[in-house]
């Protein structure tokens, strides 16, 4: 344990936190909670270097910061299909603000952007040069194609008023402390497992996700942020995987008897989805650690936590 300035006790943080191995070791989040929560804070609230402020990005920020990581937007498909407009203003004003501080303070600012910029990729597996194949007017195209402008937006400050930036693009995901009722389809299928619920596999469950866990992304994001490129770089686990193979390795790990049942999907589900990450391993340095099958239990358990399931049968 260290000790701050006036003399409070500081503790160190933990592997997973952006300030271990970074010189920035200042954090403030800003939120408005729309799909967050604060129970997921409440560790580091008193830490002295430490601060939440709860605002919108659609709204001009003013604070004094080196670096901005700029994640704040929907990212569960029924979150941002709930209010598209909203995420559209997310995307544009949200990231037009975040650039303009990035400016005003001489910060350097990462963007995570998605997959979801392929669309439903007529290339397979994804590499950076690939343009996508997105639909503008789609219940989807809100995220998809605000994310699209998002990058435009990155890219247009860099050019014209030289801000440092880097854009990730992130495949799916996941890992423990995402709310349990995301609707996003690994959170679904442990939440239905743990609850005895059917697990719902939209059709035509054929279709292949590459699911990345959540320390590895923050490892990656912070490389990238660090590193020598702009991007967009690729960041994701390969490991390419079917709805219902998801679905029985959930049925694995947590309950035999657990069923699922092939239900509807909604338009322009992608089909396929695989990241190329040859850039990111061979610029950064960086590529995934932890596999869906070490993954999944670890996020099984503290789901097991917030649900109170005990594991006796
Ligand atoms: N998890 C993934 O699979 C994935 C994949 C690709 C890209 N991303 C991107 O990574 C970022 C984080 O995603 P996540 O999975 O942690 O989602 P999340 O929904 O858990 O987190 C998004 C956060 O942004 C906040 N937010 C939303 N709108 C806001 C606004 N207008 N002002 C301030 N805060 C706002 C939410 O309250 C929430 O805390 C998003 O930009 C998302 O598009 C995530
Ligand atoms: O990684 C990405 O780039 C994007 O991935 C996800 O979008 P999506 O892949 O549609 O995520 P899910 O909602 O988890 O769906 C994945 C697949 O599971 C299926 N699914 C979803 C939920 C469910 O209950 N059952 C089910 O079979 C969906 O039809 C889809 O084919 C995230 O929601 C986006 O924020 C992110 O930008």
């Amino acid at each position: 344990m260290g000790e701050s300035a006036n003399g409070t006790p500081v503790r160190p943080p933990p592997p997973e936190s952006p300030l271990r191995n970074s010189k920035y070791s200042k954090v403030i989040v800003v939120d408005n909670f729309f799909s967050g929560t604060k129970d997921n804070l409440k560790r580091w609230m008193g830490h002295p270097h430490f601060e939440i402020i709860r605002h919108d990005v659609t709204e001009t920020l003013l604070v004094e910061v080196d670096r901005i990581y700029h994640l704040a937007c929907p990212a569960s498909p029924i979150f941002y299909k709930h209010n598209p407009v909203k995420t559209i203003k997310t995307n544009v004003m949200g990231t037009l603000n975040m650039l303009g501080l990035a400016k005003r303070v001489g910060a350097r600012i990462l963007l995570t952007s998605t997959s979801e910029v392929y669309g439903d990729p007529l290339v397979h597996p994804q590499p950076e040069e690939y343009w996508g194949n997105v639909n503008p007017i789609g219940v989807r195209s809100c995220y998809d194609e605000g994310k699209r402008v998002a990058e435009t937006l990155m890219f247009d400050y860099h050019r014209q008023h030289n801000i440092s930036i880097r854009v990730a693009r992130i495949f799916n995901t996941y890992g423990p402390r995402m709310n349990i009722d995301d609707g996003r389809v690994v959170s679904n299928f442990i939440a239905q497992a743990l609850r005895g619920e059917t697990m719902t596999v939209q059709a035509p469950g054929t279709q292949t996700r590459s699911f990345c866990y959540v320390s590895d992304m923050v490892e990656g994001l912070i490389k990238l942020m660090e590193g020598p490129v702009t991007g967009p770089i690729n960041l994701g686990n390969p490991g390419e995987f079917t709805m219902l193979e998801l679905a029985q390795a959930v049925q694995k790990l947590i309950k035999p008897s657990a069923r699922w049942e092939i239900v509807d999907n909604t338009p322009d589900d992608p089909r396929q989805r695989k990241p190329d990450i040859t850039k990111a391993k061979e610029i950064l340095g960086w590529e995934p650690k932890i596999s869906l099958a070490e993954g999944l239990p670890l996020m099984a358990a503290e789901f097991k936590q917030r649900l109170e399931i005990s594991d006796k049968k």
